[in-house]
């Protein structure tokens, strides 16, 4: 993959350093991303904006990875950043993370998270639902603080890992429904608020999306809707913030689009869509998550036992598994991989690449060529930047990998490996 360089001499690189190095130094399992290249997804997601000449926001959906290196990462790089829990909050908040440039997110917030927020002065929540309507405008009254935020709406839309299906219903957890007048109730209530600074409107239609139609479909029906409502009740509605989605490569089979092809669809999907109903461009903002860190994010396994079971399946086994890395147990979900430490010699063995949990779903890889494995091999499973560290669990009380940056040839831990200690450091 891309992230990755076979140094020929004997291992992999990451970064410019060699993973040899890398296990030596931080053991296994090691998540390590290539920094230089989630630096260049950001400049490619802004650059590509800034060629469109729209007014912009490119916001990291930080649910994807977030530490506070991370959170740096993105404010040195000029993101804003979405956030969807307390917990991301404070973590973007402890990094010296600019409030101004949070968005914060979900289908749930409590009263303490919202109240956090508002401590904070973020830049914008984007509202989900009619309790948080209401609560978060409470709050803000309470305090005489005027409060920007965007509506979620549903537009009917839903993006599938492959394909685009119009749903006609709005069958979703998040958002108010357009079709069902839920989002033009909420408008209107929140257009009436004197604390809101209602700035337009937020969709989501899917993740891991390889086309663009799904979001010309999304963001044709959001600029009806903000026709009418412009039409209506006089209302501006000046950002509108068509969320993230944009596929990566796990595989060879998987053929996403350039960030740059992305953002430009977006970008002439808008225009076409405001110059036909004659509204003003508004600010775009996007929500990228997966698309900036997956591909740069790549795990180091130290191989164990290897089980033959004859004429039907070579298993080996790692020292991670599903802990660090659900997406295939969750969602059949297929990886590359490839022996770091021998990467030029040739594959002639078939292996299946089993986790260290006791549960038979714990398995990282199905049908993978290798060369023949021995115990103490480095296994390095490609493009397991997004929603792998940040969906880990202690599951069979293991503890978390530590995670490493690499870049010019240079390493340094962001996120420290867990102890025994810390998983009992909460037990009475
Ligand atoms: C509201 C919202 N924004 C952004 C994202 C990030 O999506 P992705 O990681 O696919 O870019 C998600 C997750 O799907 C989301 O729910
Ligand atoms: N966690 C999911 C995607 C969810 C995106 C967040 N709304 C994944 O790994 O693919």
């Amino acid at each position: 993959m891309q992230t990755v360089e076979a140094n020929v001499r004997h291992s992999l690189e990451i970064g410019g350093v060699s993973t040899d190095k890398l296990v030596e130094e931080y053991g296994t399992p090691l998540m390590v991303y290539d920094e230089g290249m989630i630096r260049r997804n950001a400049r490619a997601f802004r650059s590509a904006f800034e060629s469109s000449e729209l007014d912009f926001q490119v916001a990291y959906a930080s649910k994807a990875f977030l530490c506070k290196e991370m959170a740096r990462l993105a404010n040195e790089e000029a993101l804003s950043l979405d956030v969807v829990s307390g917990g991301e909050l404070y973590t973007a908040l402890e990094a010296g993370f600019p409030a101004a440039r949070i968005h914060f997110h979900g289908n749930n917030k409590s009263e303490e998270e919202l109240a956090m927020a508002l401590d904070a002065e973020i830049g914008c929540f984007v509202v989900d639902n009619f309790l948080e309507l209401e609560m978060l405008h409470d709050l803000a009254s309470k305090r005489n603080q005027e409060v920007s935020i965007l509506l979620r709406v549903t537009p009917g839309v839903e993006a599938h890992t492959h394909e685009y299906i119009m749903t006609g219903q709005e069958d979703s957890k998040f958002g108010f429904g357009l079709s069902n007048g839920q989002a033009e109730t909420a408008i209107q209530i929140a257009a009436r608020k004197p604390q809101y600074k209602l700035l337009g409107i937020h969709s989501h239609i899917g993740s891991q999306m390889f086309g663009t139609e799904g979001f010309d479909q999304a963001i044709q029906i959001l600029t009806g809707f903000v026709y009418q409502m412009n039409k209506k009740y006089g209302l501006a509605l000046p950002v509108l913030n068509v969320g993230g989605g944009f596929g990566v490569r796990y595989t060879e089979d998987d053929q996403p689009l350039t960030i740059s092809e992305y953002v430009t669809a977006i970008s002439e999907s808008v225009k076409k869509h405001y110059t036909t109903h004659e509204l003003p461009y508004p600010e775009v903002w996007i929500e990228p998550g997966r698309s900036m860190v997956a591909e740069a994010g790549t795990t180091l396994y130290k191989v164990g036992s290897k089980k033959i079971i004859p004429d039907l399946r070579t298993y080996i086994t790692v020292d991670g598994g599903m802990t660090d890395n659900i997406r295939p147990a969750l969602y059949q979900a297929r990886y590359q991989a490839m022996l770091a430490n021998r990467p030029d010699e040739d594959s002639t063995e078939l292996v299946s690449v089993a986790g260290k949990c006791c549960e038979s779903g714990d398995m990282l890889i199905w049908d993978l060529m290798l060369p023949p494995t021995n115990y103490g091999d480095i296994l390095a499973v490609f493009s397991t930047g997004a929603y792998g560290y940040s969906m880990a669990s202690n599951y069979n009380r293991i503890p978390r990998p530590a995670v490493v940056f690499a870049d010019k040839g240079e390493s340094r831990v962001v996120i420290e490996r867990e102890t025994y200690e810390d998983l009992v450091r909460k037990d009475q």
